[in-house]
């Protein structure tokens, strides 16, 4: 790749000397302007709104409507309109030589537009920014020698804090590129320091994530990846580009992005916003199946048995034993005469409508129909003559619903699995032949909790609920589901995250040398089949962006352990200097880490003291008696972005980055749980700039 002038972004001129500069600066600053107005336009229609109560509705609605668009208009202060632009070929993009816009006369005789987060236009409706999702924007991201798509040259920007242009980098597309990162402003770009919150990565997505974000609505993609290949990114982005080519039929069944926890959902909370996708759920799996508050915490054993997708068949078996044929005949009184439905008759109906493969709810309901049904065939032979009321009347009639509730009772799922869960006996006859007189002792609980309200719930209780609810009443999906961290969860959890998705499909996001929960995934066309997704197409990425070399290189020696057969991940950066391991002697080791951070502090961007859980509010206490400002990370995430400084618990630290890592005693993260060693590699592969371990116990032995 060759590169066109540069201009040092540490001077930036006020009035740069660069024409070409000023030209692009003056385009930006033309394009906020231009989307100041769009916007303007858009809180300043009067809908129509009308007064009579029924539209009140409908008021509200457009109300809503408006502010959404505006807030998608929005334009952030610190993130620029565009960040890049495409010089075709002319007659590639526009018919004989017409124009996108006032300022896009500059390209001679080339078709030239800016890419953005945004479509922009100008007065007379004439594009000055394309959004990067629009067909002809694929071409900035995939445009290669090989297939130059029409494009003569790609320009990227260089911005300040301020989002000021100061530099652009020019790349003719017909020159092959070399291996490994793109250009300067690429790797400018991946290494600025991190402040806060995750950002997007629309100017640099690569052709490899390119593919997975403009992947078709109706594919599940899945999607294996070391640590810091962009996973969460590209799925994020998946979203935002769905949103825009699907826009109507997603925006009716709606779309969630599912993660680990709290403090990794408000890590992720802006990205999309950034790019103008304002209404997209975000959701832990605990939030989106939670029918009972969890209040308990289950064995890592107990938890593994209750994700297994063997439970489901426990559920239906126990959830399908409470139909039970009658024993008395139901007699319907109407007036003078008497209606008789004997057992084996009743018995007759409730096996036909067993074999139905209705839910049992459904069931239920069909039940009382056909008994009615029933009922009015033999009053029609005795000359009776009966309509849809005389069917409802019997169908509502004591005897009738009695009949109903002996024979089919209502089945709540809450206290289904309470019942089954605080009963041994009843777990027994569910579970005979699927689970062992061990595992069923797993998951029974030891005495049967007072009530529903006061059981110790645990997470993987949710999805056992879940699994009832749906038995009793099938429930509807959405558009699209995102999950990310997916090798974590259970087979269990994945049916209940199936089922939100129906038939609409899912981004499955994770990586197996990742998986720190009990039933943690080693196999993903197991994963998508217990989402009912088995059609899904699993994709790797394999060049990592976060991690430097030497550190990726460090934590992939536990992949032989943790993950054997899984391919060690591609650093597209080498930085001398970026690991460090301090072996010290026990007394000195608090010192130690706090010196660790205060270096850490030295450089640019956020640093984060990973540790083991236990571990943290102790070293916490040492920094913060040490005179450091220095948060710890919660379950809301808040301290991330309020001081430079955060200590992380090594279980929260799933999906974060810091500029800096500082990590103490590994072995003690590595003790800590049964996959204590994927938790580590999980912590050693948050850095983007340089990864310090302090030591006083002796390192992992694969780490050695
Ligand atoms: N194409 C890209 N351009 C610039 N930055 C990128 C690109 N791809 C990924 N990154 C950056 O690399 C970092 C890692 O990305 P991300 O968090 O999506 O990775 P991940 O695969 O989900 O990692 P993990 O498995 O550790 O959760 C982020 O800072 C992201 O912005």
């Amino acid at each position: 790749m060759s590169h066109g002038s540069v201009t040092p972004a540490d001077t930036p001129p006020d009035t740069p000397a660069d024409p070409e500069i000023r030209a692009e600066r003056a385009h930006l600053a033309a394009s906020r302007e231009a989307l100041r107005r769009m916007r303007d336009e858009v809180l300043a229609t009067e809908t129509a709104l009308g007064d009579a109560v029924a539209d009140k509705f409908t008021n509200e609605v457009l109300r809503r409507a408006r502010r959404t668009r505006a807030e998608q208009l929005a334009a952030l202060p610190d993130v620029p309109l565009f960040f890049g632009r495409l010089d075709f070929e002319p007659g590639t993009v526009f018919e004989d030589g017409a124009e996108t816009g006032p300022d896009t006369d500059t390209g001679g005789d080339a078709d030239r537009v800016h890419i953005g987060r945004r479509h922009v236009h100008d007065d007379q409706g004439r594009a000055m920014v394309l959004d990067w999702r629009a067909p002809v924007s694929v071409a900035f991201y995939r445009a290669s020698p090989a297939s130059p798509m029409g494009v003569r040259s790609r320009r990227r920007y260089g911005f300040d804090g301020g989002a000021r242009l100061t530099a652009y980098e020019d790349e003719p597309v017909a020159e092959p590129a070399p291996a490994g990162v793109a250009g300067g402003l690429l790797a400018a770009e991946i290494e600025r320091p991190r402040s806060g919150p995750m950002r997007d990565i629309v100017a640099t997505i690569q052709p490899e994530q390119d593919d997975l974000v403009r992947a078709p609505l109706e594919r599940t993609v899945c999607v294996q990846g070391a640590p810091g290949t962009g996973k969460t990114a590209v799925g994020l982005h998946r979203v935002a580009y769905l949103l825009y080519s699907e826009r109507a039929r997603l925006s009716r069944s709606g779309v969630v992005v599912i993660g680990p926890n709290r403090s990794f959902l408000s890590y992720i909370a802006n990205v999309l916003p950034a790019l103008g996708e304002v209404q997209v759920g975000q959701a832990t799996v605990e939030e989106l199946l939670g029918r009972v508050p969890v209040r308990g915490t289950d064995p890592p054993e107990t938890a593994r048995i209750k994700g297994d997708a063997r439970m489901a068949e426990v559920i239906r078996r126990d959830l399908w034993s409470l139909p039970v044929e009658p024993a008395e005949t139901l007699v319907v009184q109407r007036g003078a005469r008497r209606w008789r439905l004997y057992p084996e008759e009743l018995a007759g109906l409730l096996a036909e409508l067993r074999q139905r493969g209705v839910s049992y709810g459904a069931g239920r309901e069909m039940l009382a129909h056909r008994i009615a049904h029933e009922v009015l065939t033999r009053m029609e032979a005795a000359g009776e003559v009966c309509d849809d009321r005389t069917h409802t009347q019997v169908r509502r009639t004591r005897e009738v619903k009695a009949a109903v509730a002996a024979m089919w009772p209502k089945a709540d799922p809450v206290k289904l699995v309470w019942g089954l869960l605080g009963d041994a006996h009843r777990l027994a006859r569910a579970a005979e032949g699927v689970l062992d007189a061990d595992e069923q002792a797993a998951v029974a609980w030891g005495r049967r909790p007072r009530g529903v309200r006061s059981a110790p719930w645990s997470v993987a209780d949710l999805a056992l609920i879940d699994e009832a609810a749906d038995l009793i009443e099938r429930q509807s999906g959405l558009g699209h589901v995102v999950v990310d961290e997916a090798q974590d969860l259970s087979p269990m959890q994945c049916r209940a995250i199936g089922r939100r998705a129906g038939s609409g499909s899912c981004t499955v996001l994770g990586d197996v040398a990742q998986g720190t929960s009990p039933g943690a995934a080693s196999d993903w066309t197991a994963v998508l089949g217990h989402l009912g997704k088995p059609e899904g197409v699993v994709a790797v990425l394999e060049r990592g962006y976060r991690v430097p070399a030497q550190v990726i290189e460090f934590a992939a020696r536990l992949l032989p352990v943790i993950a054997p057969g899984l391919g060690a991940p591609v650093a597209v950066r080498r930085a001398a200097g970026s690991l460090r391991v301090s072996a010290v002697g026990a007394e000195a080791f608090a010192a130690s880490v706090a010196e660790a951070c205060a270096e850490a502090l030295d450089g640019e961007g956020s640093v984060g003291l990973i540790a083991a859980d236990g571990d943290i509010a102790g070293l916490h206490a040492e920094l913060a008696g040490a005179g450091f400002a220095v948060g710890v990370l919660g379950g809301d995430g808040a301290a991330l972005g309020a001081d430079r400084l955060v200590c992380v618990p090594a279980s929260l630290a799933k999906g974060l980055e810091f500029d800096a890592v500082v990590v103490a005693e590994p072995a003690r993260i590595a003790a800590a749980e049964p996959r204590g060693l994927h938790r580590l590699y999980v912590v050693l592969t948050r850095a983007v700039s340089v990864l310090h371990v302090v030591h006083a116990e002796p390192l992992p032995d694969p780490l050695r």
